[in-house]
């Protein structure tokens, strides 16, 4: 395992782990898998998904020697994180007007997000390194996963969270899981510039995307997706666009499964960004080179509300690899197709379902042929953000599909007969 910087192919040792290269490009971790036994790990990683009481049953640490082959089992911490569902839903393939969908729902993590899956790994290789105080900047799952794994490990984490446009009940569960959070004027984008230039002198070890083990343990998703459906991936995997980590982590797991001869056909990647906060989208679909951030990204799907990912080159190097594309949708499309969602027993946030959205808004367009197939992940659970089930539901929005009032009624029988 090495440090390789993808914009000027620097390369530096494990042991001198920093979070950017000294060009000021973003490192990835390089593996080598020269001498790894494809046929031997496949039956490996069936071996461990049945058995439950090791540490190797978690849908991250399976796939260890993919992810971070060098970590001493004493440093490796695991609350069962992945082994999320994957669920084909018929009334999400109607409305979608698509032949099969897959959802992954990653909100069955142990802190309700995707974040769990590299959080595990950034954790891990801190506590290996002897560190206990970690940091992020977060619109909340970020920060809901790092508070969680933090206390697993008796270690503290500080968190920095916007004040404005991110959701109470995920700043809750950070705090409750005992971060100390610091709400500062700004958005995600500013946290990260500072965490950037002051971690250091704080003695904070960075738990974002841009630490490349995030990335690493975030290819668990692909890896699990490509195991449960016995290595044969849909024709699509569509992904949520924000700070644009999940679809990086997407990128290098499939080149993964690829190298190393597990699937033999690469999957297009679809990104989807909400309308207010789609720099990645108006970049690829303007044929542009560098990125132009969106100074005041603004969408009810609050998780992504990022002007200036971090990751939007390794993102791109994805859409490179698969011959991807991207997309925008509305808020109204995003809380459409969450309730769809919801409705189908599944449920997530509004983030999520924007993959969901998304997926529609291409097939109607033609870009996605109905005959295809694809897995939409699901990245968080329906409960973290129960502001926006409180005005969709219960203040019925002209636009909302389906205008689900409260019934209120006496408890009398009469009454409830007639519902
Ligand atoms: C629930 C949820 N979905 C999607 C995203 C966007 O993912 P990414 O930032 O990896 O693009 C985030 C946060 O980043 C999130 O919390
Ligand atoms: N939605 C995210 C923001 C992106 O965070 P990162 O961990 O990829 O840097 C959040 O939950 O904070």
């Amino acid at each position: 395992m090495q440090l390789h910087c993808i914009d000027c192919d620097s390369r530096y040792s494990i042991s001198d782990f920093k979070y950017a290269c000294s060009c000021g490009g973003l490192l990835e971790i390089e593996q080598d898998f020269k001498f790894l036994d494809s046929e031997y790990l496949k039956r490996k990683f069936e071996q461990r998904l049945s058995d439950r009481m090791t540490p190797y049953a978690s849908g991250v640490w399976r796939y260890k020697e993919l992810i971070f082959p060098e970590l001493e089992d004493r440093f490796l911490i695991t609350k069962n994180e992945g082994n999320t569902g994957l669920y084909d839903i018929e009334r999400v393939n109607q409305y979608v007007g698509i032949k099969k969908i897959w959802l992954k729902s990653q909100s069955e993590n142990p802190s309700g997000s995707f974040k769990d899956n590299g959080m595990v790994v950034a954790v891990s290789h801190g506590k290996s390194l002897g560190l206990d105080k970690f940091t992020c900047t977060s619109t909340g799952n970020t920060s809901s996963s790092l508070a969680m794994y933090s206390s697993l490990t008796n270690s503290q984490s500080y968190v920095f969270v916007p004040d404005k446009n991110i959701s109470l009940n995920k700043v809750l569960q950070t705090i409750s899981y005992g971060a100390k959070v610091i709400a500062f004027e700004g958005t995600y984008d500013q946290g990260i510039d500072f965490l950037e230039k002051y971690s250091g002198e704080l003695g904070l070890y960075i738990c974002n995307s841009i630490n490349p083990f995030r990335i690493e343990g975030q290819k668990s998703i692909i890896y699990e997706i490509a195991q449960y459906l016995r290595w044969e991936l849909p024709d699509w995997i569509v992904v949520p666009g924000g700070a644009l980590s999940n679809v990086s982590a997407l990128g290098k797991g499939l080149g993964d499964l690829y190298e190393l001869g597990f699937i033999n056909r690469l999957p297009r990647v679809a990104v989807v960004q909400a309308e207010g906060a789609s720099p990645f989208h108006q970049m690829i679909s303007k044929n542009k080179n560098e990125l132009q951030p969106e100074l005041q990204p603004k969408t009810v799907a609050s998780a992504l509300n990022i002007g200036n990912p971090p990751s939007w080159k390794k993102a791109r190097n994805t859409l490179n690899a698969t011959n991807g594309i991207t997309v925008s949708v509305t808020d109204d499309e995003i809380l459409n197709a969450k309730a769809v969602i919801d409705q189908s027993g599944i449920g997530c946030e509004p983030a999520s379902a924007s993959t969901v959205a998304g997926l529609k808004k291409l097939c109607e367009s033609g870009q996605i042929h109905r005959d295809e197939t694809a897995v939409c992940i699901l990245t968080g659970n329906l409960l973290k953000d129960t502001e926006v089930l409180r005005q969709y539901h219960l203040e019925c929005t002209e636009n909302s599909l389906f205008a689900n009032p409260l019934i209120k009624s006496k408890l009398n029988i009469e009454s409830i007969k007639h519902l």
